[in-house]
Parts: C-alpha cells; sequence; structure tokens
C-alpha cells in the first residue's frame, strides 16, 4: 500500500501531471476507454446491480462522457492564470491566482453507481493536474474489477492507480499521507476518513447521505408529481443518494398519492415488476434484511412483496409513517417511500428544520412563491423544484453535502477547484524601493495617515481612482526620499 502510494508521489514529484497538453491527452484517454470498453464496463455495473446495460448506460455511462468532453472544452481557460486587482501598494506589480495541483488525492467510491462516482472524481483530479490512488467500493465487485484491468491499459500507470479492498485494506490506505481525500459513502464511514486524514492534515471531501425530503403541495399536478417521484425513488431499486426518502404532504392527498404512484409503477415496470429490466436488486443480502425491518409495524399502502433468493424488494409506498418509527430514523436507501402527513408547509418546514441537513430537498407545487419560501427556510445539499434527482446532472451545479450529508463539492469547474490549490502570487520589481519606505521602520503619524489614504480611499471611477493614487504615491516616495518624514 505504501509502494504504491510512494509510486505515485514519484510520479507526481516527475512533474508530468501538470502540463495541459498531458491532462488533455489523459482526458481523452479516458474518454476512448469507455468508448472502446463500453460493453465490458456496462456487463460489470449490470452484474453489480442487476441493471439492464440501456440503464448503465443512461444512468453512469452518459454523465462520464459528458464531463470528460466539458473539462476538455473548459480546461485550457481553467488552468490559465487570472490576473487580480490591485491596490496602491502592489500596481506596478504582476498579481495573479495561479490553479496548481495538490499532490496525490485518494478517491475512494460507493458501490450504488460504481463507474460514475469514482470516474466522475478522476476526471477533476485529472484535469487539476494530480496523481490519484482509486479505492473502488468493494461490494460492486465486477465494476471494481473492470476499473482496476482497464485503467492502467488506458492512461499512466503510475500516476493513476486503483486499489481494490475492503474494510482493512481501506484502513491500510487511510494510514497514508495524501493531499486531499475525496469519499462517497455514509456518513458513519465519513467520520472514520475525515478522523484518519486529519492525523496528516489532509483536507477531505465527503459526498455523504441522509433522508432526502420531497414536500407536495395541495396546489399541484399530483399525475405529474406523482409520475416523477416514482421514478426518482425507484431507479436503481432506491438506492441512490440523492433519491426522495419520503414524502410530507396534507393527510388529504395521502390517497390520491398513493393511487397514482401505484398506477405509474404499473406503467413503468408492467404488472410483473420482477420481469422487467428495467428493475434493479439490492445488492447485497445484508441491505436486503435491513430494509425489510423498516417495514415492520407499518401501513403498507402497495408493494412490499419480496424475495430473498434474488434480493427482490417491489416498490413499496408506507402511510400515516409515525416519524419516530425506524423508517423515518435512517437513510432508507431502498425502494420503500413512506408518506407523513403534516398540516401544512409551516409544519413541514419545522419538520425538516428539526432533522439533520439532507443531501437534497424535493417541493412540488404550482405556487412559485411555495418553492422559494421552501428554499429560503430549509437547508441541504441542493434542491430541484417540480422534479427529482435532475440537480445531478446539470455539471454547472456544485454536487455535494451541507452538514451532516457531506461537505465539499464536485462536478465540471466544482471539481476542478476541488483538487486544485488557488495560489496567488505577487511577482515585485527590485526597483522603486523609495515607495517602500513608507512601511518600513520607524513608523510615524504621517506614513499611517499615507497608508490610510492609500489603502483606504476609495473612488468611485476606478481608473482614474488608480491614476490619482499613483500619481500621489510618486509624490509621497519622492518626499519620504527627500526625508521630509
Ligand atoms: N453524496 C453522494 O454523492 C453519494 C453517492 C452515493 C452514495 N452516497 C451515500 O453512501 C451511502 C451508501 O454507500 P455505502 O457507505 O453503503 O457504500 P460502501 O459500503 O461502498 O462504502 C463506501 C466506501 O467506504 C469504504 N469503507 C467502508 N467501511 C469503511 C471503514 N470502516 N473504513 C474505511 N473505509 C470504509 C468502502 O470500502 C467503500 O469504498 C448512502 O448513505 C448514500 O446516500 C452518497
Ligand atoms: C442518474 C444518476 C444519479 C446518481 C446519483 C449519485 C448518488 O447516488
Amino acid at each position: 500500500m505504501e509502494r504504491e502510494v510512494q509510486r505515485a508521489r514519484q510520479a507526481f514529484l516527475s512533474g508530468r501531471s501538470r502540463p495541459l497538453r498531458f491532462r488533455l491527452q489523459q482526458l481523452e484517454a479516458l474518454r476512448r476507454m469507455v468508448q472502446e470498453r463500453e460493453k465490458d464496463i456496462l456487463a460489470a455495473i449490470a452484474a453489480d446491480l442487476c441493471k439492464s446495460e440501456l440503464n448503465a448506460y443512461s444512468q453512469e455511462v452518459i454523465t462520464v462522457l459528458g464531463e470528460i468532453d466539458f473539462m476538455l472544452e473548459n480546461l485550457p481557460e481553467w488552468v490559465t492564470a487570472k490576473p487580480v486587482k490591485k491596490n496602491l501598494l502592489t500596481m506596478m506589480d504582476e498579481a495573479y491566482i495561479q490553479p496548481q495541483p495538490l499532490g496525490v488525492v485518494l478517491i475512494i467510491g460507493a458501490w450504488n453507481y460504481p463507474f460514475v462516482l469514482i470516474i466522475q472524481p478522476l476526471i477533476g483530479a485529472i484535469a487539476a493536474g494530480n496523481a490519484v490512488i482509486i479505492k473502488p467500493s468493494e461490494l460492486s465487485e465486477n465494476t471494481a474489477k473492470i476499473v482496476a484491468k482497464l485503467l492502467p491499459q488506458y492512461l499512466d500507470q503510475d500516476l493513476y492507480i486503483v486499489i481494490n479492498g475492503g474494510v482493512e485494506e481501506t484502513t491500510e490506505l487511510l494510514k497514508q499521507r495524501f493531499d486531499h481525500v475525496f469519499y462517497t459513502g455514509n456518513t458513519a464511514v465519513g467520520k472514520i476518513v475525515m478522523e484518519a486524514a486529519a492525523k496528516h492534515l489532509t483536507p477531505v471531501t465527503l459526498e455523504l447521505g441522509g433522508k432526502s425530503p420531497c414536500y407536495i403541495d395541495k396546489d399541484c399536478d399530483l399525475d405529474i408529481a406523482c409520475r416523477r417521484i416514482t421514478w426518482g425513488k425507484y431507479m436503481n431499486c432506491g438506492q441512490t443518494c440523492i433519491a426522495p426518502d419520503y414524502i410530507l404532504c396534507e393527510a388529504s392527498l395521502q390517497s390520491q398519492i398513493v393511487w397514482k404512484i401505484k398506477e405509474t409503477v404499473k406503467e413503468f415496470y408492467g404488472e410483473n415488476i420482477k420481469e422487467s429490466p428495467d428493475y434493479e436488486r439490492i445488492i447485497n443480502l445484508r441491505h436486503f434484511k435491513r430494509i425489510l425491518s423498516l417495514l415492520e409495524g407499518q401501513k403498507i399502502a402497495f408493494g412490499g412483496e419480496t424475495d430473498e433468493a434474488t434480493r427482490y424488494i417491489a416498490p413499496t409506498v408506507l402511510t400515516d409513517v409515525d416519524p419516530k418509527t425506524k423508517v423515518m430514523q435512517e437513510e432508507i436507501f431502498g425502494p420503500v417511500l413512506p408518506i407523513v402527513p403534516v398540516k401544512n408547509v409551516d409544519e413541514a418546514i419545522d419538520f425538516i428544520n428539526e432533522r439533520e441537513k439532507p443531501l437534497a430537498l424535493y417541493v412540488f407545487s404550482h405556487n412559485h412563491k411555495l418553492i422559494k419560501r421552501m428554499i429560503d427556510e430549509t437547508s441541504s445539499g441542493g434542491v430541484t423544484g417540480n422534479d427529482v434527482i435532475m440537480h445531478f446532472t446539470l455539471n454547472s451545479f456544485p454536487f455535494g453535502g451541507v452538514g451532516s450529508s457531506g461537505m465539499g463539492a464536485y462536478h465540471g469547474k466544482h471539481s476542478f477547484d476541488t483538487f486544485s490549490h488557488q495560489r496567488p502570487c505577487l511577482l515585485k520589481s527590485l526597483k522603486r524601493e523609495g515607495a517602500n519606505k513608507l512601511r518600513y521602520p520607524p513608523n510615524s503619524q504621517s506614513k499611517v495617515d499615507w497608508g490610510k489614504f492609500f489603502l483606504l480611499k476609495r473612488f468611485n471611477k476606478e481608473k482614474l481612482g488608480l491614476l490619482l493614487f499613483t500619481f500621489l504615491g510618486i509624490v509621497a516616495a519622492v518626499l519620504v526620499k527627500a526625508g521630509y518624514y
């Protein structure tokens, strides 16, 4: 483990990951890998999650290809040093921000979208010029294996290294020193990762989970709302970090919502859901049993059928759910949708604010003001009004949590920034020493007064102000040099 990290560090120190041309080449090679080995990648995801290859392509591969293209298009601009505004003291100098790679980055992935959750951060880390150690989830072992096999065939073998393994290997890996750790997974392990990183003062990005609420207002097109919610909840068998975890609505809406979701489930997956190529299975027996235990004592409005041998759990809706019961205490991460009746939007807002900050929040209403109010008066990683999941797909958005749903964000430019250090660079001349006398000891009231004037005085017309300032600066320098102060 230590040797692998050392290998990545030596490769990083060689400097070859830094030039823009190299980063673009590696990203193009990654795109070629995805295109040329698409069948192998889709087969691995399909095997891990019992997912159709069409769904694997739509949910994972499209996002990866879109992210690579976005990086290739924008990277030349992002890597360029950006000049910054100057003050009088730095007027004659060169002042700019230079994004630079952090060094060796560790990316730890989760199993539920096993390909995109490691490749999308990898794209950002390559774009920013880093070396990367990639640790896929051991639970999605087919994807983990194919990634470990393919990446070295297409990318620099010493800069980008895949290490496979479970808790033991990850624990060992986390003892090493990294320049950034990017972790996707549950909140409890997020704390372990952060604690390990803290030993080296390594910054972390934590892409965690939580219970994402979905409020349905009575002033709403329930057909459309239920259709969109059904899609986002049962996609990947509910194993999506930003799936609507539960519904909040007035009690009078409950039976209509149940009926409409039930009808939509039939439309999406047919009469025999088990036969549908679009309905996945639970990742393993532990999670299967965990989800079943959440059903105990609940009123099942529809669904609830299970098959342990294939880890099948039917799309399920629970009604009149008591917020104190287990299903409302932990992230469900399965195809079970509780409905919790509330009196009105005020109660819904209180309900959300009394709990941990979720990764996503969904609000359905014709009333734009109500949606805005929900956004203003609550907090969550991201929000989508009148739809679910879709904010994930826009790579101009930072994707990440807040509070216990995570820290930091990625996607597009936000990934580049996450894996870069924004280095302020000030380049002065060794000439014009006279002007510096103002700041050298011995200090005097008049030096302080000049300093206040130069640094604190504000002018409306910026350029005019700077010209005047330059002139005054020269006068001050001359006076100081001549010994008047
Ligand atoms: N915010 C996001 O982008 C996002 C995306 C997907 C999943 N999630 C969240 O992740 C959770 C589901 O994933 P999971 O945690 O079951 O995935 P998981 O079991 O695959 O674990 C995630 C990673 O952590 C490692 N790991 C597990 N236990 C560890 C330990 N004790 N020490 C060190 N490393 C350890 C695993 O090897 C794996 O690589 C849900 O809460 C979900 O909401 C969040
Ligand atoms: C459509 C892809 C959604 C991916 C969400 C990632 C979290 O689980």
